[in-house]
């Protein structure tokens, strides 16, 4: 679904890489946790996915293009296939619940009667029923990210890309946060989550890629089989 052949970034020569010669794959309907210090280089990995960044050298494929070859017209379909939720939420203030969620249906042109049947849907998912009409800052902070995560998988994206989701959550809101993100992933989609929360990494026990200064330096399985990875 996601292979990085050989991948190093260089943004800045002066400096070392942000990434360095980085293979790994992930497979259709995983839920992988990206982990590593600041700096380690989670957000350059998840920027190369959406072609917000080529790779410097080596390859980057999702589902099963090679992203850098991708004519610029065709990026926006990549993305599309791709949800993406971020630690600040990033909801539209002015928007209710429901028509943030309608939005990300109505830019894509969808139809009036498929957004009215499916955005009920994915409000059910997340937990948000009955909350349709709150306005953002009528939320609490899980509330928020809800939304933003039901935005995010509304057009059903094969990828859901989660950047420090629970950055910004109290410890029992944010295990609720993972238990939407993990019926997200049973029912299909695979999920890569970027975080620094060993707690939540330790209780999940999925596949843990970690970065460290640009290399992986772990790749665990969930079930606790371990390799290590030379830097
Ligand atoms: N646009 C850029 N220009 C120059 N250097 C950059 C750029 N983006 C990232 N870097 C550098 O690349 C390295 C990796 O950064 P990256 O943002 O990928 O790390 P990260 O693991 O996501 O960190 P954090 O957890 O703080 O978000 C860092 O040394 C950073 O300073």
């Amino acid at each position: 679904m996601i292979r990085f052949e050989q991948v190093s970034k260089v943004y800045d020569r002066r400096s070392r890489p942000a990434l360095h010669d980085v293979t790994v794959e992930f497979e259709r309907g995983e839920f992988v946790f990206l982990v590593g210090a600041s700096g380690s280089g989670k957000s350059t990995f998840i920027r190369l996915m959406l072609r917000e960044e080529r790779a410097s050298s080596g390859t980057v494929y999702v589902v099963g293009r090679n992203v850098a070859r991708l004519p610029s017209w065709r990026v926006p379909k990549l993305r599309r296939g791709i949800g993406v939720v971020f630690q600040d939420f990033r909801l539209l203030p002015n928007k209710t619940v429901y028509a943030n969620v309608a939005f990300a249906m109505q830019v894509l042109g969808k139809g009036r009667a498929q957004i009215r049947q499916t955005v009920p849907e994915v409000l059910e998912t997340v937990g948000l029923e009955g909350k349709e009409k709150r306005m953002p800052h009528e939320l609490s902070g899980g509330e928020q990210q809800r939304v933003a995560i039901a935005r995010a998988i509304v057009n059903r994206p094969e990828i859901l890309l989660a950047d420090e989701p629970t950055g910004n959550l109290d410890p029992e809101t944010s295990l609720g946060i993972m238990a939407v993100l993990d019926k997200i992933n049973q029912n299909g989609t695979t999920v890569i989550m970027a975080t620094h929360d060993d707690d939540i990494v330790n209780q999940m026990r999925r596949r843990v890629v970690e970065l460290h200064a640009g290399g992986i330096v772990r790749d665990e399985s969930g079930g606790g089989y371990r390799t290590e990875v030379q830097a």
